[in-house]
């Protein structure tokens, strides 16, 4: 494991704009290092241009995004568990098995919601166009 003295981390009196770089380097890493994290946002975005051609009320638009966006949030608090998880132990662990486990169980309810979300709001949608 890498690490470095903690003088050498960023002052805690940093500028909002730092955080703020932090914070998308975060999401940058999250991207390229999760391949779950890029099929969710390739999914999202596919159920997004889909929604363009489909007539969406203001509220199935609502929860469309509220849905992605949840499973978005929980893939990165998947990643940062799995991170924290390496960093504790490199070695098999039962505990760090079921953190892990159960890290993904996570996204993978809430990847369960948003897929039932978007059946009831689509589906009867696209049915409709096709016969
Ligand atoms: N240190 C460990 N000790 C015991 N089991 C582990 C350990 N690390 C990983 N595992 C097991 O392997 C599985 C996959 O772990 P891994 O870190 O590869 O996640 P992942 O498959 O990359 O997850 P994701 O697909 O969300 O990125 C875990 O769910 C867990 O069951």
């Amino acid at each position: 494991m890498d690490s470095q003295d903690k003088n050498d981390l960023p002052s805690k009196n940093r500028k909002y704009r730092d955080s703020f770089r932090y914070a998308l380097k975060g999401v940058k890493t999250a991207f390229q290092e999760e391949r779950n994290m890029r099929t969710h946002v390739l999914a999202g975005l596919f159920i997004f241009i889909l929604s363009l051609f489909l007539n969406l009320t203001r509220d199935e638009w609502l929860w469309l995004i509220l849905v992605s966006y949840l499973v978005f949030v929980m893939e990165l608090i998947n990643t940062v568990i799995e991170n924290l998880v390496d960093l504790v132990t490199d070695r098999y662990h039962p505990i760090a098995e079921k953190v892990k486990d159960m890290a993904a169980a996570v996204v993978l309810v809430t990847a369960g919601l948003a897929a039932l979300t978007g059946v009831i709001i689509l589906l009867p949608k696209i049915l409709k166009i096709l016969m």
